[in-house]
């Protein structure tokens, strides 16, 4: 995974990468305090999916009690997945493909959107009958018209494992189940700093809110001491309207919010890194034929070399890194007012970009590596070592 800086260059010679971890070295010798990160990003993103991956990788993962009392809320993801489906097939013009699935199809539509009282041998029997049924396949593919989980498919793939009495689920189900956050969470952990910096350990504190628009109200509260503010986008996004407003564009929504979070005075001296979420989902949505230029007609006039995919990558990426440059002009013409300012304001402004998919856990921990080498540096140069 490589990091990508969109203003400062990180990679300006061996010397100078020699020069930053001797002084790395240094500061960890006196620095105790915690590092201190906020996840930022719009519904969904994938925000407390990763602070799971860091209680796989960091802490001691999920008990066997932990995993249990997950259960009910697979069992609900699974509802609200063949649920909204089958709800919206009317709509959407389609039919059963099997006449005989009907009688399931009513069943679930009278279990209602709340879930049935008991997830019984019955219930898992009529969901596997409608998810096996061509239409409701159809409508699935379509699923960018109305509002589906995205672990939608994994986990109605998965309706024989998770209908068994003594389902326990894995790491891979935890990381999948969605629930939306409410309020602030925090996780405490600590890293090995490699040896060749100085040994020893480093702590962190994480902080994960609600992206959803009548969350970010709260955002603020946990502003201050930030080193760094993760900024996860979902990628796969870019064909889906958030679930709260449904006349907006999701992608719209996570560029808008990321301006402000750049522009945020509150925000100014913490590191951004921006994780470009969801590059399976991605991958397959641009394999299976999806454009993005229907939504982003400048798509039509992006060049850069590659197949679709990567192209839409580097577009969305480029979509962000753009938002950085804009600030900087604005900045620039600040300058010529008041020179000082800028070079105040500039020095504390990076940002670096990650393609990531956040339920998978190597990928993670290969990020994880990279930024938290990227974070060390950043709060050197803040604190003025470097
Ligand atoms: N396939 C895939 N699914 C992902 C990825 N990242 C997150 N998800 C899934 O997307 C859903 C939403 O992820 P969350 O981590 O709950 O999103 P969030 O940003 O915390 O959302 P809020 O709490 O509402 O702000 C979950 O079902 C995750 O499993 C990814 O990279 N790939
Ligand atoms: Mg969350």
């Amino acid at each position: 995974m490589r990091l990508i800086p969109c203003i400062k260059s990180y990679d300006e010679g061996v010397d100078q990468s020699k020069q930053i971890d001797r002084e790395i070295k240094e500061w960890i010798k006196t620095y105790n305090d915690a590092i201190k990160l906020l996840l930022l990003g719009t519904g969904e993103s994938g925000k407390t999916t990763i602070i799971k991956q860091m209680r796989i990788l960091h802490i001691k993962g999920f008990s066997h009690s932990e995993r249990m009392a997950m259960t009910p809320h697979i069992h609900f993801n699974t509802h609200e997945s063949i649920y909204e489906i089958i709800q919206n097939m009317s709509p959407l013009g389609i039919s059963l493909q099997n006449p005989k699935n009907v009688r399931a199809q009513d069943y679930l539509l009278n279990v209602g959107p709340e879930g049935p009282q008991e997830y019984n041998e019955e219930y898992f029997d009529n969901v596997r009958d409608l998810w096996q049924d061509g239409g409701v396949r159809e409508c699935f593919k379509r699923s960018n018209e109305y509002q589906l989980i995205d672990s939608a498919e994994y986990f109605l793939d998965r309706i024989d494992l998770i209908g068994k009495e003594d389902y326990v689920p894995s790491d891979a189900d935890i990381l999948r189940c969605r629930r939306k956050t409410t309020g602030i969470q925090k996780i405490e952990f600590k890293v090995k700093v490699p040896k060749s910096v100085h040994g020893g350990t480093q702590e962190f504190w994480m902080f994960d809110v609600g992206g959803q628009r009548g969350e970010r109200k709260k955002w603020i509260q946990v502003f201050e001491g930030i080193h760094a503010i993760w900024f996860v986008v979902a990628c796969s996004d870019f064909d889906q309207t958030l679930r709260e407003d449904n006349s907006q564009n999701r992608l719209k929504e996570a560029l808008i919010l990321f301006e402000d979070v750049w522009q945020s005075r509150f925000l100014l001296e913490a590191g951004l890194i921006v994780f470009l979420n969801k590059q399976d989902l991605l991958e397959t949505k641009i394999k299976q034929g999806r454009s993005i230029a229907p939504y982003f007609p400048k798509y039509n006039h992006f060049e850069a070399p590659g197949d679709e995919y990567t192209r839409t990558k580097l577009f969305i990426r480029s979509l962000f890194a753009n938002l950085t440059n804009k600030k900087r002009e604005r900045r620039e013409v600040i300058a010529s007012a008041e020179r000082f300012v800028v070079l105040e304001a500039s020095r504390a402004r990076e940002c670096y970009f990650h393609f990531t998919t956040a339920t998978d856990t190597d990928n993670v921990r290969t990020v994880f590596r990279d930024v938290h080498q990227m974070i060390l540096t950043h709060i050197l140069s803040n604190i003025g070592v470097y």
